[in-house]
C-alpha cells in the first residue's frame, strides 16, 4: 500500500479468539493497534493519530469524529454499522466500510437451528431429561410439548438481503412457503405484505434487516398480537428491533408457540434485560453467536483487508450510508 496509514481495532478480542491468521491485516497498515476491548471513554484517544478505525461493536459518534480529525476510514468488522453514527462520520469526510456476505452459512444455520429447536421443543426436552423424567417415565417416549412440523407451513421474513435469502432457500427446503413483509421506511414493492396482512398469516416470523430509526421497535405489543397464538418468532437480526418487554409480556400470557433471539438491546446485557428472566416459557436466548464461526470471522479479516486496500486505492469497497 503506497499510503501508509496508522489503523486502530479497538475491539479485536471480538473477532480473534487466536484461530485466525491476522497477518493480512497487519500486512496492510504501516502500524496496526490492536486492544482487545475499548470503553467508550477510551474510544477517542486510542483513535489519536490514526487514518483508520476498525470496529465491530465500539460506538464511534459524533463526539469521537470530531475529536479525531485525522480519521479517514472506519472499517466495520461487521455487517450491522448500528454502532456507528453515519451521518456524523459522512459530515467529518470520514468513509465506513462494513462486511457483506461473510457469514452467511453461519447465520443461516443459526436461525434454521433456532426455528428448528423451537418446532421440536428441544430445550423443553433436554430440561425435562435433565430432571429425570424420561428415566421415570411409564413409557418409552415423553410427549409433553407439541411438537410441529415446519413442513407446509408458511415463514413470514422482514429483510430479504443475504441473510433473509439463504434462510429463505433453507426454509423452502424444509417444505416451508415464504412471505415477504414490508420493512418500514422502505419503499413499498408489490412482493412485500403489509405487517398487518403478513402478521396473522404466518406459523413462524424471521427478521433480517438492520436496526435503524425506522426498524427500531417494529415488533411491539401490538404486532405480537396480530400473530396467529402458536407461531414462533425468530430475530438474529438486532436487539431493538423487538420491544423486548412486551414479548417477555406475550410468552408469559402464553400467546406464541415461543421465540428465540440471538441479540439483544443492550450486549453483554450487564444490566439485566427483560428476555433473561427465569419464568418466560419457551424462549431460547443465544449470546450473539450466531456468526461467529472461525470461517466466518476469517472472511471478516479479508474482507477488511481489500475494503482497506479499495479505499486507499482510491476505489472503495462495501461503503455504507
Ligand atoms: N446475529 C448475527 O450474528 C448477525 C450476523 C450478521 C448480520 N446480522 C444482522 O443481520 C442484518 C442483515 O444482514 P444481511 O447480511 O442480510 O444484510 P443485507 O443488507 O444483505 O439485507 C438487509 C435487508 O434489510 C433491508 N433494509 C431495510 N432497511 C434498510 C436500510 N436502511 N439499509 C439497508 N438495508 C435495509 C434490505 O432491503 C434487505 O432486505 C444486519 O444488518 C445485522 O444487523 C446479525
Ligand atoms: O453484524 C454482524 O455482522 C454481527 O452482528 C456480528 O458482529
Amino acid at each position: 500500500m503506497s499510503n501508509s496509514p496508522r489503523a486502530v481495532f479497538l475491539d479485536h478480542a471480538s473477532l480473534d479468539l487466536g484461530d485466525l491468521d491476522m497477518q493480512p491485516l497487519h500486512q496492510a497498515f504501516a502500524e496496526l493497534t490492536l486492544h482487545a476491548h475499548t470503553r467508550p471513554d477510551q474510544v477517542a484517544e486510542r483513535l489519536q493519530g490514526a487514518q483508520v478505525a476498525i470496529s465491530n461493536k465500539v460506538p464511534l459518534d459524533a463526539a469521537t469524529f470530531a475529536a479525531c480529525p485525522e480519521l479517514k476510514l472506519v472499517l466495520v468488522a461487521a455487517t450491522g454499522t448500528n454502532n456507528i453514527d453515519l451521518k456524523a462520520a459522512s459530515a467529518h469526510g470520514v468513509t465506513v466500510c462494513n462486511c457483506q456476505g461473510y457469514g452467511t452459512p453461519s447465520v443461516a444455520q443459526h436461525t434454521l437451528m433456532l426455528l428448528l429447536a423451537l418446532a421440536t421443543r428441544l430445550p423443553d426436552y433436554q430440561r425435562d431429561i435433565a430432571a429425570g423424567r424420561w428415566q421415570k417415565a411409564s413409557q418409552f417416549c415423553l410427549l409433553d410439548h407439541p411438537i410441529v412440523e415446519l413442513e407446509g407451513k408458511t415463514l413470514g421474513m422482514l429483510g430479504h438481503g443475504e441473510l433473509g435469502g439463504a434462510v429463505a432457500r433453507l426454509a423452502e427446503a424444509f417444505g416451508m412457503r415464504v412471505l415477504l413483509g414490508q420493512l418500514p421506511g422502505r419503499p413499498a414493492r408489490a412482493d412485500r405484505l403489509p405487517l398487518h396482512e403478513l402478521l396473522p398469516q404466518v406459523d413462524a416470523l424471521t427478521l433480517h434487516c438492520p436496526l435503524n430509526e425506522q426498524t427500531r421497535n417494529m415488533i411491539g405489543a401490538k404486532e405480537l398480537a396480530l400473530m396467529k397464538p402458536r407461531a414462533f418468532l425468530i430475530n438474529t437480526a438486532r436487539g431493538g428491533l423487538i420491544d423486548e418487554q412486551a414479548l417477555a409480556d406475550t410468552l408469559r400470557r402464553g400467546h406464541l408457540g415461543g421465540a428465540a433471539t440471538d441479540v439483544l438491546l443492550q450486549e453483554p446485557p450487564k444490566d439485566g434485560n427483560p428476555l433473561l428472566a427465569a419464568d418466560i416459557p419457551r424462549l431460547i436466548v443465544t449470546p450473539h453467536s450466531a456468526w461467529g464461526s472461525q470461517e466466518a470471522r476469517q472472511r471478516i479479516v479479508g474482507q477488511m483487508v481489500d475494503n482497506a486496500a479499495g479505499f486507499f486505492a482510491g476505489a472503495p469497497l462495501r461503503v455504507v450510508g
